[in-house]
């Protein structure tokens, strides 16, 4: 896709500090209260341009507040923000030329059609007819949905409202976008499709993507880093790989024909827990293939021959039970409706 058209992005980008050029999002020490309910407890981010950052915490945990701060909706009582180097306060106009917002269907309005929405949204942006038409065929035909262009939104599923909420978002062709839980609430395959049209959208045009998520699987899908996000602070942040090193967990499991063989495997791996109900053995392990092979030597040195063997390695549903002592990643989380009320104003 053509990424001409768009002066006002490429110039602004341009003229960030040098030291900051290549940081798309950063913010350090960020606080937000309400009343005696402190929301954000001091936050440092630092996300690098053309990557996807996902903010994971469960709900009421700030996702929306940190959101709101960065996209310039509202102010932040402490600390500092910058998106592309510009100051999201003292220069918020500066932070909303280069970014988008996409909420729970903050800008679709169902009254109107599908077209009729981006063509409303290309008239905001000051797009001419013939561009604004140009884009708008554009858009319903990237995200698969030409053939709905004439229908009222009202009949839209729940996926295709997303789909196009997120193409109205880049009708102005942002550099920088802000994705408040882009996929809660739909089924699983219009999850896969968002989440395709998201990676594309990082991996063809180089934009930057900041979401939130309750969803670990999503995170853990998407996102080349990702920070934990529990009672305003941030517990963690990394990639997936990294969040899943930090906690124990990951074992082998072994099952073997009868007790006299469980018996001689577990006099080898004096470590591992026996299970002797199912005639298995747990074996801590990283899930390698070295640590894996290694497993199956020894189990040959001892001529027992194991029925079955199963590797599990932590995934980030582990992580976060371990870090917030909570089970997260609700099936089908209702939408708040004092968030979606806060999310209207976004644009
Ligand atoms: N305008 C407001 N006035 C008072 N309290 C607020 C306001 N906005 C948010 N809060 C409170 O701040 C906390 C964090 O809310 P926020 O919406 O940022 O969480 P979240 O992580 O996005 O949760 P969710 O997943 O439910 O959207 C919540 O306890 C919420 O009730």
């Amino acid at each position: 896709m053509s990424t001409t058209n768009h002066p006002t992005h490429t110039a602004t980008a341009a003229a960030a500090a040098p030291g900051t050029r290549s940081t798309a999002i950063s913010a350090t020490g960020l606080r937000k209260s309400y009343g005696d309910k402190v929301v954000l407890d001091g936050i440092d981010l630092r996300i690098p341009e053309g990557t996807i950052f996902a903010l994971l915490g469960p709900n009421g945990a700030g996702k929306t507040t940190t959101v709101e701060i960065l996209s310039t909706l509202i102010t932040a009582d402490g600390g500092e923000a910058r998106i592309a180097g510009h100051d999201v306060k003292s220069d918020a106009g500066s932070v909303r030329t280069l970014i988008g917002v996409t909420g729970q269907f903050a800008a679709v309005d169902g009254l109107l059609t599908a077209e009729e929405n981006l063509l409303l949204m290309a008239d905001l942006y000051h797009l001419s007819r013939s561009e604004g038409r140009r884009r708008t065929a554009e858009l319903l035909e990237r995200f698969d949905l030409t053939e709905a262009a004439r229908k009222n939104v009202a009949t839209f599923s729940g996926g295709m409202r997303r789909k196009l909420d997120l193409a109205m978002t880049l009708v102005g062709r942002p550099r920088i976008i802000f994705l408040d839980e882009p996929t809660t609430g739909l089924d699983p395959r219009s999850r896969r499709d968002m989440w395709e049209l998201i990676r594309d959208l990082v991996t063809e045009q180089g934009v930057t993507i900041f979401l939130t998520t309750q969803y670990l699987e999503e995170a853990d899908h998407l996102a080349d880093r990702i920070a934990v996000l529990d009672h305003g602070k941030l517990v963690a942040e990394g990639t997936a790989e990294e969040l899943k090193r930090l906690i124990p967990g990951g074992h082998v499991r072994v099952r073997f024909a009868d007790e006299t063989h469980l018996a001689t495997a577990a006099a080898v791996f004096g470590i591992a827990t026996r299970d002797d109900e199912a005639l298995a053995l747990q074996i801590p392990s990283d899930g390698s293939v070295t640590n894996l092979r290694a497993i199956l030597d020894a189990l040959d040195g001892t001529g027992v021959q194991a029925e079955s063997l199963t590797v599990h390695t932590p995934d980030l549903d582990d992580v976060f039970l371990t870090l917030t002592g909570r089970q997260n990643a609700p099936t089908v989380p209702a939408p708040s409706t004092a968030t979606t009320t806060q999310k209207e104003s976004t644009r």
